[in-house]
């Protein structure tokens, strides 16, 4: 069949906007913890086998991808009043309410699927559960009604490696908990230092996110306490033998500019430094769970 090249254009735009509803950049960094998770899970010797490699990240990836359009599905028209959101297809009604509801659920079952045939019903579980702890806890009914919305919210994303870890064990243990509490501690920081250089277009769309209800002195404090509490946490892989000397100066490393930053959004805030924060939270959590896994490979 051929498809005039207006066709074609057409059907890429359609295909863009649907992708960018899965918050692919976000899946990404997801997935690779969830990847770190896995291999910290091998002992000496053993290696991750393909089929859970390759089942368990799609699994995990379609899963959250699928929580992400779910929560553009519902929150389509709080996202049309913020700037940052506005472009979705879900706020500007290029994407339709069907369309989004029929491709949340396909990769939503795709994914579950791919969990229960090729890995293990607890990651099938616990991988269901961090979905609807992301796209119905978080998503309907905290991120409306508190602040601590993201806090509490966190425990979903912060899921992925012990995800990883229990597709190789099937089982939930000390170092999958740690994985666990370092991305829950690094939430606040990450998404607050967003959240004060976007407080405006928080205000805009009612939600209650801490610059907007209690001021952006509190947010900024409640930053770097929060990084004060992760610098203390990523050192829990060196305490309980987890991790090594390479991932603690690795870890130290990362805290020293994370608390650097943290410092000077506290006492010297700009939205350029808040920015630049955020900024780093993401680069800082791809280094910390890359360091691990280089750690445990030495
Ligand atoms: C409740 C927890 C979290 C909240 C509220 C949150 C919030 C946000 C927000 C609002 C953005 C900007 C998105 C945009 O403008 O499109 C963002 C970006 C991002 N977040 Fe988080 N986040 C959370 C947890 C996580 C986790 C667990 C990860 C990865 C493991 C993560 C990775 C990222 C990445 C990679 C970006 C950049 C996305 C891009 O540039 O397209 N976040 N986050
Ligand atoms: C099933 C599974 C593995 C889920 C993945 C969990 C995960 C990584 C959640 C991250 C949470 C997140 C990025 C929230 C974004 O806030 P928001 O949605 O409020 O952002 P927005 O304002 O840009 O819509």
């Amino acid at each position: 069949m051929y498809l005039s090249a207006t066709r074609q254009q057409s059907l890429a735009r359609v295909a863009r906007q649907y992708y960018v509803l899965t918050k692919p950049r976000i899946v990404l960094l997801a997935v690779f913890c969830a990847m770190i998770g896995m291999f910290m899970a091998t002992t000496e010797g053993e290696s991750v086998s393909w089929r859970t490699l390759l089942a368990g990240t799609a699994g995990i990836g379609l899963l959250a991808a699928a929580g992400f359009v779910f929560n553009c599905f519902v929150e389509r028209g709080i996202d049309a009043v913020m700037w940052r959101t506005a472009h979705r297809g879900s706020a500007s009604g290029d994407v339709g309410n069907t369309g989004m509801v029929c491709f949340f659920l396909a990769l939503g079952v795709t994914g579950a699927l791919l969990l229960h045939l090729f890995v293990n019903p607890l990651t099938m579980v616990l991988t269901l559960a961090t979905f609807v702890g992301y796209a119905i806890v978080y998503t309907v009914l905290l991120k409306p009604r508190t602040p601590q919305n993201i806090v509490i919210g966190g425990a979903s994303g912060a899921m992925p490696p012990l995800l990883g870890w229990v597709a190789v064990t099937d089982e939930i243990t000390a170092p999958a908990v740690v994985m666990f509490l370092i991305i829950f501690v690094w939430t606040p920081p990450h998404f607050w230092a967003l959240a004060l250089y976007r407080a405006a277009d928080y205000r805009r769309s009612g939600l209650p996110m801490l610059p907007v209800t209690h001021g952006a002195a509190f947010t900024r404090l409640n930053v770097l306490l929060y990084t004060v509490l992760l610098t203390a946490v990523t050192l829990l892989p060196f305490a309980i033998g987890m991790s090594g000397r390479f991932y603690l100066a690795s870890a130290v490393v990362l805290d020293g500019i994370f608390l650097a930053l943290a410092w000077q959004v506290w006492r010297h805030y700009t939205d350029a430094i808040s920015r630049k924060t955020f900024g780093y939270s993401i680069l800082y959590l791809a280094l910390l769970f890359g360091a691990m896994l280089v750690d445990h490979y030495l």
